[in-house]
C-alpha cells in the first residue's frame, strides 16, 4: 500500500507556487543592470520629446505654399540648421533653410523637402531649386510625438527590454527602480556525488548544482552554492540550517520514496511548512515545495533533466514573479508533431523535441532517449512538447503546444 499523496496537476502546482511569491523590496540600479527585470514603480516623462518640431531628413525647410506653382521653384537659402543648434532666422516667403536630420524647424517653415528632391543652382550658392511639391508637415517630427512631460511612459511591472531602457535614458534617467534580485541557495544531496574537479571513481559528478546555478542566474537570480550534503537526515538538515537571508532554497535529489530520500524529513525538522509534494508530470514528479517565513523551499528531483525541467516549469516562474514580472507563465507556441507519441494517461509529459520551421509551421520531432537521467536529448532540445495529462496518443501531424526552452545557448 502507498501513503503517497495524490499528484497535483501542473498548472495547479505552478499557481500554488506563484501564490507564495510577492515582489521583493525595491532597489535603484543603473539601467544596464535592469535589463530583463520589471519596473517597481510607474515612470513618468520628465521631458517632452522631441522638445521641438524637427526635421526627419537632411534637406530644406520650406513654406509648403511656396511650392504651389510650376516646378522647379527657386528659393533663397537663409541659413543652415544643425541638430543641437537653434535656428536664428524666420523662413519668409521665397526663402528656405538648409536643415539636417534632427535639427529644430525654423519659424515660418512648415515642411521639409529631402535633399535628393532638390538641385544646386550653378553660380548661385545662396539659392536652391526644389523639384517636388510637398504638403505641410512633410518630413516633420512633431514636438512631443514620443513623450510629453508628465505622461506615464512605463507602468509598474513592465519588463525592461533594451528600448524601454532607451526610453528612460532619453529622459535623462540613468537609474531605475526594480525589485531586488532573488538570493537563491543551491544544495545537492547524495552519497554518490562528487564535484567536477574531483576524480569521480565510481561516483556521479554533481551536474545539478552548477546547472541550476546557471539557470538561476539566467532567470535573474543570484545563486550561492551550498555544496553537497550526504544522504543522512542530519547532513541535509545541517546544510539547510545555513539558509538565513535567502529568498529561495533549491535542493536536488532525495525527494522520492527511496531509503535515502531525506529532504522532506529535513525540511520538516527545520520548521518548513510543506505546501505540496508530487506533481502529475514526467519528468519531475517528486517535486516538493515548502515555505518558512518568506523563504521558499523547492526540492527538485535528482535526475539532471528532471531538475532542469522542473526549474523551467516551476522555479523560473517563481524567480520572475519575485522580480515583479507579471507574465511569468512559461511561453508557448503552437506546432505540429513530426512522428507519433503514446503513453498511459495520468501524467503530463514534457517531451524533449527539436522544432524546425517548415512550410509556415513549426514541426516538432521527439529526440531519442527521453529518460529523466539522459542529458543528450536535453542538450539537443529546442522546445518541450506538452503531451497532456489525460491523453494517451498523439498521431503524426497532431497540433501540439510547444514550450521554447530558456536553457538553450
Ligand atoms: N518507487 C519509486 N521510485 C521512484 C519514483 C517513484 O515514484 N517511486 N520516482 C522516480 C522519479 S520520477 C524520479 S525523478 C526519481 C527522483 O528521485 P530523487 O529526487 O529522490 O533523486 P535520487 O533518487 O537521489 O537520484 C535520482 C538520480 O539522479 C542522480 N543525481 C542526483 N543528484 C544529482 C546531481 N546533483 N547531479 C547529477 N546526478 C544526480 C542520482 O545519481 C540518480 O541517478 O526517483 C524515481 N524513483
Ligand atoms: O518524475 Mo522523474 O523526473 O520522471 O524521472
Amino acid at each position: 500500500m502507498s501513503d503517497t499523496p495524490a499528484l497535483l496537476p501542473v498548472d495547479e502546482a505552478r499557481a500554488r507556487i506563484l501564490g507564495l511569491c510577492t515582489p521583493l523590496p525595491t532597489e535603484w540600479v543603473p539601467g544596464d543592470d535592469a535589463l530583463g527585470r520589471a519596473l517597481a514603480e510607474d515612470v513618468r516623462a520628465r521631458r517632452t520629446l522631441p522638445p521641438w518640431d524637427n526635421s526627419a531628413m537632411d534637406g530644406y525647410a520650406v513654406r509648403a505654399r511656396d511650392l504651389a506653382g510650376p516646378l522647379p521653384v527657386r528659393l533663397t537659402v537663409g541659413e543652415t540648421v544643425f541638430a543641437g543648434r537653434r535656428p536664428t532666422r524666420e523662413v519668409v516667403p521665397g526663402t528656405c533653410a538648409r536643415i539636417m536630420t534632427g535639427a529644430p524647424l525654423p519659424p515660418g517653415a512648415d515642411a521639409v523637402v529631402m535633399r535628393e528632391r532638390t538641385r544646386a543652382v550653378p553660380d548661385a550658392p545662396d539659392a536652391v531649386e526644389i523639384l517636388e511639391a510637398v504638403g505641410p508637415g512633410n518630413f516633420i517630427r512633431p514636438r512631443g510625438e514620443d513623450a510629453r512631460e508628465g505622461d506615464v511612459l512605463l507602468r509598474r511591472g513592465t519588463p525592461l527590454g533594451i528600448p524601454e531602457l532607451g526610453l528612460l535614458w532619453a529622459q535623462g534617467q540613468g537609474t531605475v527602480p526594480v525589485p531586488r534580485r532573488p538570493r537563491v541557495a543551491v544544495l545537492s544531496t547524495g552519497d554518490e556525488l562528487c564535484r567536477v574537479d574531483e576524480p569521480p571513481g565510481d561516483g556521479i559528478v554533481d551536474v545539478n548544482a552548477p546547472a541550476l546555478a546557471l539557470a538561476v542566474r539566467r532567470a535573474g537570480g543570484v545563486p550561492t552554492l551550498l555544496g553537497i550534503a550526504r544522504d543522512t537526515r542530519e547532513a541535509v538538515q545541517e546544510a539547510l540550517s545555513r539558509v538565513e537571508g535567502f529568498d529561495v532554497v533549491l535542493t536536488s535529489a532525495g525527494v522520492s520514496v527511496g531509503d535515502h530520500d531525506f529532504v522532506k524529513d529535513a525540511l520538516e525538522a527545520l520548521g518548513v511548512e510543506q505546501r505540496f509534494w508530487r506533481v502529475a508530470i514526467k519528468p519531475g514528479k517528486p517535486l516538493v515545495v515548502g515555505q518558512r517565513g518568506h523563504t521558499l523551499f523547492m526540492g527538485l528531483p535528482g535526475n539532471p533533466t528532471s531538475s532542469l525541467v522542473t526549474f523551467e516549469l516551476f522555479v523560473r516562474p517563481a524567480l520572475r514573479r519575485l522580480q515583479g514580472l507579471e507574465d511569468v507563465e512559461p511561453p508557448r507556441v503552437s506546432g505540429r508533431l513530426d512522428g507519433r507519441l503514446s503513453k498511459a494517461p495520468g501524467l503530463a509529459h514534457f517531451v524533449r523535441v527539436t522544432a524546425t520551421w517548415r512550410a509556415g509551421e513549426l514541426w516538432a520531432k521527439p529526440l531519442g532517449t527521453q529518460t529523466s537521467g539522459a542529458l543528450r536529448s536535453a542538450a539537443a532540445a529546442t522546445h518541450l512538447l506538452h503531451f497532456p495529462y489525460d491523453s494517451s496518443s498523439l498521431t503524426d501531424g497532431s497540433h501540439v503546444e510547444l514550450l521554447p526552452l530558456s536553457w538553450v545557448a
